[in-house]
């Protein structure tokens, strides 16, 4: 059976306590493999790999640490087929998503970020006669890079790629629930030239590997990205540490659609930015609002897409929807379609799960749905649900969408379809949140700051922003 080892000073070690735990496939619902359940001894081992690497990694000049990270980028794209198939099988997702957004994104996360560093300029402000002031960025020292299981690879990389750019060295802890790319991840770093200890990968518990990573006194800043909850939590522990903390969170995102949209556009991409990855993106956009005019008729054209998207094994070049990630997510989502139809929303899509035949009979499978007639406060409709699960609601007025796209403790991102571009950037203005997406939805340009507004998050990840975040600012003023 497979097993999974942490990955640290450059060498592969089993767990100090021996224990391990199981690594399942959603989408058969078998053990395929089994994963370090590592602890505090685990953790500080890694601290102390990664505090010795540091002097060396720093000192490497910007250019000689990117050169590594796109070295590192060429052999995941080298490795394209092999890293999607494990981010398939731990998963749940179809291949073909595997393929064409996860993997490449995690090779455009070193390969951007290799070359950014070279980029970060020192800022300089000269007090004419008087002083020059000049900006240096140090790196902030040894951090932890935490991830979730919905974008296994691609959401790990986004966070490491800018910690070793700006010239730190990483403890980095993937969820328990999908740890085998950035176990391959490993093997991949010792070939591209990274040396011992700049890159740390501990496998484990949240409550165990990750809140003991979160405590440890070498540990200088945190990026972390998943649930509000769990980030509250890692903030109350990092804070009398005054460690930086970068927390990407939950989102309840709205999409609107105003009566001017090219229809067909919006309802081809709605169906995506709904079900991408089976509505296990933080940026799906599971409350949608179209105004009152052409309700009826995206109505009929978004369920007509919704029956054709194939619920079936992730494998399978058909398939568009894989599994939901685990047994216990999925009875949550069904706990929340429980609760629509106590709240008297109507079903008008999907609500049940599925049983695919063949080698996925006891997968986690559920079908595409969607509701209306729920209030916009109905805790369905303000709670994450982070499935396959959407809501209709028509609206009349501009202020009366903005007041209920506001309306919910997320401020992540926003999508909305118009032609009038005067409307547009109106709107955009007044939405809480992070991202906004006109017309469009998961383009990315990762240059762009990325994060959230309100309970959706703290800091900013993407471009001259993350390594800010992983970078102290010191300031030198010389008398002229
Ligand atoms: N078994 C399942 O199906 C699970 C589903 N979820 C879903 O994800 C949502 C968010 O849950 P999260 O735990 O935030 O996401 P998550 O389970 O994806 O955790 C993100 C990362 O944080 C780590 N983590 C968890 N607790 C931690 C702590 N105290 N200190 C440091 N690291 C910690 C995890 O090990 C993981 O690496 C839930 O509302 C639920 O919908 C979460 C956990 C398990
Ligand atoms: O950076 C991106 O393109 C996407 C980020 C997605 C998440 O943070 C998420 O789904 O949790």
């Amino acid at each position: 059976m497979l097993q999974l080892h942490n990955f640290i000073g450059g060498e592969f070690l089993p767990p100090a306590s021996g224990s391990y735990l199981p690594v399942v496939n959603p989408a058969t619902g078998q053990v395929f493999g089994q994963v370090a359940d590592s602890g505090p001894a685990d953790i500080d081992r890694a601290v102390q790999a990664a505090t010795a690497a540091l002097p060396g990694w720093r000192a490497l000049p910007p250019e000689e640490r990117g050169r590594r990270l796109v070295k590192l980028a060429e052999l995941i794209d080298r490795d394209l087929e092999t890293l999607a198939r494990a981010e398939s099988e731990d998963n749940g997702k179809p291949l073909a998503l595997a393929r064409t957004l996860d993997i490449p994104r995690a090779a455009s996360n070193f390969a951007f970020f290799g070359t950014a560093a070279q980029h970060f300029a020192t800022e300089a402000h000269v007090q004419e006669g008087l002083a020059l002031n000049y900006t240096v960025r140090h790196p902030v020292g040894v951090v932890a890079c935490i991830s979730p299981w919905n974008l296994p690879l691609y959401l790990f990389t986004w966070k490491i790629a800018p910690a070793l750019a700006a010239g730190c060295c990483v403890v980095a802890k993937p969820s328990e629930l999908t740890p085998y790319t950035a176990y391959l991840l490993s093997e991949l770093s010792r070939e591209a030239g990274l040396p011992p200890g700049v890159l740390n990968i501990v496998h484990g518990s949240g409550p165990g590997a990750g809140q003991a990573l979160v405590e440890h006194p070498g540990i200088r800043a945190i990026s972390f990205t998943r649930g509000t909850a769990t980030g509250a939590r890692i903030a109350r522990t990092a804070a009398p540490q005054f460690k930086k903390l970068s927390l990407e969170l939950g989102g309840k995102n709205p999409n609107l659609l105003f009566a001017d949209c090219d229809l067909a556009e919006a309802v081809q991409t709605s169906i995506r930015s709904s079900f991408a990855n089976q509505g296990q993106i933080c940026l799906c956009g599971s409350r949608i609002f179209v105004e009152r005019p052409i309700y009826e008729a995206f109505k009929a054209a978004f369920l007509a897409q919704v029956r054709e998207l194939t619920v079936g094994d992730p494998l399978e070049a058909t398939t568009r929807q894989g599994a939901i990630v685990s047994e216990a997510h999925l009875r949550k989502i069904l706990s929340y379609i429980e609760l629509a139809h106590q709240a008297g929303g109507q079903l008008l899509a999907g609500g049940r799960q599925v049983q695919v035949p063949g080698r996925c009979t006891n997968g986690y499978f559920l079908e595409p749905t969607v509701f209306e007639g729920l209030a916009p406060d109905c805790r369905v409709n303000q709670e994450e649900i982070f499935g396959p699960v959407v809501t209709l609601t028509p609206f009349d007025t501009e202020e009366e969408v903005v007041a209920w796209a506001n309306g919910t403790d997320y401020g992540l991102s926003a999508t909305l379809w118009t032609r009038d571009l005067t409307r547009a950037h109106r709107v955009a203005q007044q939405l809480q949140a992070g991202v906004v997406w006109v017309n469009t939805w998961l383009h990315r340009d990762l240059r762009t700051p990325f994060g959230g507004m309100k309970n959706s998050g703290v800091g900013r990840e993407g471009g001259l922003e993350a390594l800010r975040f992983f970078t102290e600012a010191q300031n030198v003023c010389v008398k002229l």
